[in-house]
């Protein structure tokens, strides 16, 4: 790394003392971002980078609740209010027990780029807590997420700060969140998006981050003359972004072979076909089981427990699960197996060791904050529709969505091709997020 870079990074280390994910996120931004300043002086000596690794405030809070066996329990709460310069502070809430400071700043730092290069009006933020939702009843999630909207209601607002789902929050808890919140406030506004159809969610918002991932997957195959049109695809995770890419992959014509959890991965060689992911859906979003109870109707398939997917040959695979978990000898596997593509579904799912070899292979490499920002994207649509008090259709919302995710893949092209037909999708992707956000913080002053 350039001696610029290091000391940023260095500085960046000294001053946010064991936060591995936050450090890894930043790093990858300032690799790509640094250079883009030094070339550009209207960026120069204005800190902006400095700027944005700061939060601009975060809440940490007590969750007290009581559990059906009626004992007292008690997690952290968080909310990380990154960026506004461009909008609303606009970012997941994520449930599970791995949840810290470090892993909701990493998250909330990648959420200002990603808002940024869905052209919507959207800052970046991220928050949670460490209850793990696994194992518990319905009432018992109702009554967590009452306790923890008590304490985050005095910090959101629909123009102020606008929560969603991530790992462990989806319908069900947004749900429970927005009750308690107009309870508290007295208030039907778009302070939550992923909301239930009938109190102001948007169509395609469930399907949107799984969708758009395979959408710019999409872009990047084209531009290779290639598409998913049998070619064989692996997926990391069952949850909410991994079953609407699979979904979307299997419709344009891919043969989805892998799905996984963190106990393993279930690989089916036959493919995963409508009526298979149907039951994925049953066993996860209705009976919040284990994705090994696919071999329950599907005996044929094998389940490889405690393994991820990576070692499965295919063309095209789509990490959909969680952060740093796909590493630099699972890359080296996926490119030696003849992968040529890997659109990044979760949040930093390559560790830097695997971005690495992508890049020495020069296979199409796509990062999360661009190819998994059709979620986000969605959200924002779902505000737009509260706004104007109006629910678009599912064809409105998903066109939306396209345009969307090809305005994102070519802004990627302008900022990250080398002119001899490569596009650095990182690079693309980092400076292209940068450049609205510090163009906003030039405008707005020191604040
Ligand atoms: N929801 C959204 O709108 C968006 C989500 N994302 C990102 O996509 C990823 C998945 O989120 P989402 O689908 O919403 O979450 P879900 O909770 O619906 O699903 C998460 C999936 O990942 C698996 N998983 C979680 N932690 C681990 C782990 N440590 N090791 C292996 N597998 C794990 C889960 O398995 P298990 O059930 O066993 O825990 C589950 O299959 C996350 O990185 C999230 O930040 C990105 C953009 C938008
Ligand atoms: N979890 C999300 C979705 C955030 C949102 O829809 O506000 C993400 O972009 O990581």
């Amino acid at each position: 790394m350039s001696q610029s870079i290091d000391a940023f990074v260095e500085a960046v280390a000294k001053n946010n003392p064991n936060e591995p994910e936050f450090l890894q996120a930043v790093q990858e931004v300032a690799e790509t971002v640094i250079p883009f300043i030094e070339k550009n002086p209207k960026y120069q000596g204005k800190m902006l980078l400095e700027r944005m690794v700061e939060p601009e405030r975060v809440m940490m809070f007590r969750v007290a609740w009581i559990d059906d066996k009626g004992q007292t329990q008690v997690n952290k709460g968080y909310r990380i209010q990154m960026n506004s310069a461009i909008g609303p502070y606009k970012g997941g809430l994520r449930f599970h027990p791995s949840v810290n400071l470090s892993i909701l700043k990493f998250l909330a730092f990648e959420q200002v780029f990603k808002n940024s290069l869905t052209t919507l009006p959207m800052g970046g933020g991220k928050g949670g807590s460490n209850f793990d939702p696994k194992g518990k009843s319905d009432v018992e999630i109702m009554r967590f997420c009452q306790a923890f909207m008590t304490e985050l209601a005095r910090h959101i607002g629909a123009d102020t700060d606008v929560p969603a789902g991530d790992i462990g929050v989806g319908g069900r808890e947004v749900g429970y969140m927005f009750g308690q919140y107009k309870k508290l406030r007295n208030e039907f506004t778009g302070v939550l998006t992923g909301k239930g159809i009938t109190f102001g969610g948007s169509l395609i918002r469930p399907e949107a981050t799984g969708y758009g991932d395979v959408y710019f997957a999409y872009n990047m195959l084209k531009t290779k003359g290639q598409s998913f049109d049998g070619k064989t695809v692996v997926v990391s995770g069952s949850g909410n972004v991994a079953q609407y890419a699979a979904e979307k992959a299997r419709q344009l014509g891919g043969k989805v072979v892998t799905l996984s959890d963190s106990s393993g991965y279930i690989y089916d060689a036959e493919g995963i076909d409508e009526e298979k992911l149907a039951y994925v859906m049953e066993i996860k979003n209705v009976n919040y089981g284990r994705i090994s109870d696919y071999l329950k109707k599907y005996p044929n398939a094998k389940f490889v427990e405690g393994k991820r997917p990576w070692e499965v040959k295919c063309d095209i695979a789509l990490p959909c699960a969680t952060q740093n978990e796909l590493n630099g000898d699972d890359a080296k596997t996926l490119v030696a197996n003849g992968c040529i593509c890997v659109a990044e579904g979760a949040n930093m799912p390559s560790t830097p060791e695997a971005v690495l070899e992508f890049q020495k292979a020069k296979i199409l490499f796509a990062p999360g904050k661009a190819s998994n920002a059709g979620g986000v994207a969605t959200s924002g649509l779902e505000m737009s529709q509260n706004s104007l008090r109006l629910s678009w259709s599912s064809e409105e919302v998903d066109d939306r969505l396209k345009v969307i995710m090809n305005n994102i893949h070519q802004a990627c092209v302008q900022y990250g091709s080398d002119g001899n037909g490569y596009v650095d999708y990182v690079k693309g992707a980092n400076i292209a997020g940068f450049v609205k956000v510090a163009d906003a913080m030039l405008a707005q002053g020191v604040v």
